[in-house]
């Protein structure tokens, strides 16, 4: 396994008349927290990584490979959407089932693994239900197993906590650290709080405008009194 999971060198990205630029080096097994304010590019960066977003210029490398021309099913990442994409005419089978073949052609094998991953989320018995009798955690739970099933090592997380109440952000919390040791997975993951950056990073970026502003080990990250951004972001008063 190559030390960096995640290497972005010189990486834009243009809209209208916007332009993202990112340059990051992500170590392989880092749980990364991902914090800016709303429109800073931290959706942008998650679509550059799986190959949702093309870069204008730069190199996107995961695993030590270089992911030019790679669609986004042909690179070792998966994500957790923010809206968990679920189908809600599907079964919660069959929707975790999407992710080890769109066309749900399962031998058995695969439908074990679809009943462990249910399982190892706390949904096991869930199975024949509907997205729309589920909570919004439960929901959020059920495309984390879709997740887990295709069993990638990178895992992007938009946002795995904000449908959830604070008892249940802190069961997400250790469900998402197990996992990680478990899979010895890279994973990102965005959020607004604080709390949920103590709880499960090891690093965390912080974007700003269009660009990685900070990337560094969480301790750090957390005793910042500047730039002003992150001490208002950190509830701390920007001196
Ligand atoms: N497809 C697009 N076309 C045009 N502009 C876009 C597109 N996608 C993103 N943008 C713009 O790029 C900027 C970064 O957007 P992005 O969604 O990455 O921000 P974000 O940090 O994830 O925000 P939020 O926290 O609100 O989800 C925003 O100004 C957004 O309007």
């Amino acid at each position: 396994m190559p030390e960096t999971a995640i290497l972005l060198s010189d990486v834009t990205v243009r809209f209208a008349e916007k332009r993202l630029a990112f340059d990051c080096a992500v170590p392989a097994g880092a749980a990364v927290a991902v914090a800016g304010p709303s429109g800073a590019g931290k959706s942008t960066l998650f679509n550059v990584i799986a190959g949702f977003e093309t870069p204008r210029t730069g190199r996107v490398e995961l695993l030590g490979k270089d992911m030019a021309g790679r669609e986004p099913a042909e690179r070792p990442v998966s994500v957790v959407f923010q809206d968990n994409n679920l189908f809600a005419h599907l079964s919660i089978a069959d929707n975790v089932g999407l992710g080890i073949d769109p066309g749900l052609k399962l031998d058995s094998a695969a439908r074990q693994s679809v009943f462990s991953a249910l399982s190892r989320v706390g949904l096991g018995g869930y199975e024949r239900r509907l997205p729309g009798s589920l909570s919004g955690g439960e929901r959020q739970r059920v495309a984390l197993a879709r997740a887990l099933v295709r069993r990638r090592p990178i895992l992007l997380l938009d946002e795995p906590f904000a449908a959830l109440d604070p008892a249940m952000r802190g069961e997400m919390a250790d469900l998402l650290a197990e996992l990680r040791a478990e899979t010895k997975s890279t994973m990102l993951f965005i959020t607004h709080q604080p709390e949920d950056i103590r709880r499960l990073a090891d690093r965390a970026m912080f974007i700003e405008e269009g660009a990685i502003v900070l990337d560094e080990p969480v301790r750090d990250f957390l005793s910042r009194r500047e730039p002003p951004g992150v001490a208002k972001f950190l509830g701390h008063s920007a001196i």
